[in-house]
């Protein structure tokens, strides 16, 4: 279950000592939680921010990292939504290379006008299309 993206662990991730540096796990993250936006809620960040003059920004980003990655890692992140508020949506992201976890993040996304940049509830479709993958995380209302 989950939604999954891959990524490999390149030079321009990695620190002096070897291993990512953690700001860019953040850009994978954030990209992971872009792509999951477009190809499985079916509307894109483009979409919600340039055509539709909205933003999900980051409230809340907790992680915890358990194994460093090294360059040539392959790392597999996997996406599960959590719970939908009015405006706010939890999601959860685990990395793992393998059968190695390397992080485990809790977000807290909130959909916001950008002309007034306050929250505002989530669009019905969006809405729908994040109650779907809630669904299918617990498929029997667990
Ligand atoms: C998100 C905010 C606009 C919300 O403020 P307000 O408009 O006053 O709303 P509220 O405080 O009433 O909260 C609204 C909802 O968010 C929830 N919320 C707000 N803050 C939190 C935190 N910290 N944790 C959990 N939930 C939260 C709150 O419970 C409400 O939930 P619902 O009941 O589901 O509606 C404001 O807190 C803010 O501007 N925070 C800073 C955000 C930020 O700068 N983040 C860092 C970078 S953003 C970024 O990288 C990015 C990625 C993708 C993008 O599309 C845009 C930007």
């Amino acid at each position: 279950m989950g939604f999954v993206t891959t990524r490999k662990v390149r030079f321009e991730h990695c620190d002096p000592a070897g291993i990512v540096f953690y700001p860019r796990y953040f850009e994978m993250l954030n990209a992971c939680i872009e792509d999951w936006f477009e190809d499985r809620l079916g509307h894109s960040f483009g979409a919600i921010h340039v055509e539709g003059g909205h933003a999900v920004p980051t409230a809340r980003c907790e992680v915890r990292f358990t194994a460093p990655s090294r360059i040539g890692d392959p790392l597999a992140l996997t996406l599960r939504a959590r719970r939908l508020g009015r405006s706010s949506l939890d999601l959860s992201i685990d990395v793992a290379s393998g059968a190695e976890p390397r992080l485990h993040a809790d977000f807290t996304l909130v959909h916001v006008s950008q002309s007034s940049g306050r929250a505002v509830a989530w669009p019905e479709p969006l809405r729908a299309a994040i109650i779907r993958e809630l669904e299918e995380e617990a498929p029997h209302g667990t």
